[in-house]
């Protein structure tokens, strides 16, 4: 293994996506001092400001070009949040995941400049989101809430908020600490009240399955747990062949002892109807304590609800 390579990173520019980067960075070069780490910059069509984003719904406007980037060897490895990575097919042909760093916080937080909870939001709030997995539960336990699309970077969208646009937010905790913006957060929403989506809070780190050196720098940085956990969170993904606008939530927890516990949602998009499945095995691999989950919610019929929602 070439420890002094040069290691190029292809990442997006906006702030999250820079945060993560400088973090991986930072783990790379403790780990391989004679390491050359370098950012190769793309803007992702997800990035361009809410009017120029044309409708995109589809995973790939965040990760698409930088997988090219890597299948052409431009950069040598990208830094992904799972959730925006599409669950079918799992990889990109001549892509692997070579790690998942330890998870983070998987909850979304309620943003609210007067300190209000969910629970005290008075009728008529204007709350700004525009994923059909936020809206279709806030729709279905707080009816009197006014949804209101909200698009773009957590950046973009706090903008919106202070410029008066809406009134309150929902963005993912993991995100807003990344880019230092937590201090804004008036509660976190526990998986109950906000279950969070598939793969929330995991990063990705992927190069092409023709590295192999790449693979085995990179295999030290993942965590074993997250790693378990995010298969079996994919595998349902995979199964339900679910996109970026899909009414999908659900999360794993792997716990030290061996045990897998999985919870998977799938909405109508205005919260009416809910199936639920979950399971929790000692012995199952991740990958098929995933399946089983996938599989109930596609027998209580799931694919009708998923492909009845636009890309
Ligand atoms: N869709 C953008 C995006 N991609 C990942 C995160 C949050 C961090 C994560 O879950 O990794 C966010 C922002 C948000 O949904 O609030």
């Amino acid at each position: 293994m070439d420890t002094t390579r040069t290691i190029r990173i292809g990442a997006r520019t906006s702030p999250m996506s820079l945060a993560q980067v400088a973090q991986v960075t930072s783990d790379l070069r403790d780990r391989y001092p004679d390491a050359q780490v370098e950012l190769v910059p793309f803007t992702a069509a997800g990035d361009l400001e809410p009017g120029r984003q044309a409708e995109l719904h589809d995973k790939g406007a965040f990760t698409g070009e930088i997988e090219q980037a890597l299948l052409t060897g431009v950069c040598d490895m990208a830094v992904h949040c799972m959730k925006d990575v599409a669950g079918f097919p799992l990889n990109v042909p001549g892509t692997v995941f070579a790690a998942h760093p330890a998870r983070a916080d998987i909850r979304d937080a309620l943003i609210h400049p007067g300190g209000l909870t969910l629970d005290q939001l008075p009728p008529g709030t204007r709350v700004g989101t525009s994923a059909v997995r936020r809206i279709a539960q806030l729709a279905a336990s707080h009816p009197h809430l006014e949804l209101v699309p909200s698009r773009g970077t957590a950046n973009l969208r706090l903008a919106a908020l202070k410029a008066g646009k809406v009134d309150a937010l929902v963005l993912a905790a993991s995100g807003l600490e990344r880019i230092g913006e937590q201090h804004h957060i008036s509660e976190v929403l526990s998986v109950e009240q906000m279950c969070p989506p598939l793969g929330a809070a995991v990063l990705g780190l992927q190069c092409r399955a023709d590295d192999p050196e790449m693979i085995a720098l990179l295999a030290p940085l993942g965590d074993r747990l997250t790693t378990r956990e995010i298969t079996a969170e994919r595998a349902v993904l995979n199964l339900l062949r679910g996109h970026c606008n899909s009414p999908i939530a659900g999360y794993a927890r792997a716990f030290k002892d061996g045990r897998l516990a999985l919870r998977a949602m799938v909405f109508t998009p205005d919260g009416a109807t809910v199936l639920t499945a979950s399971r929790t095995s000692d012995h199952l691999t991740p990958q098929a304590l995933g399946e089983d989950v996938a599989e109930a919610l596609i027998r209580d019929g799931a694919r009708d609800l998923i492909d009845a929602i636009a890309r």
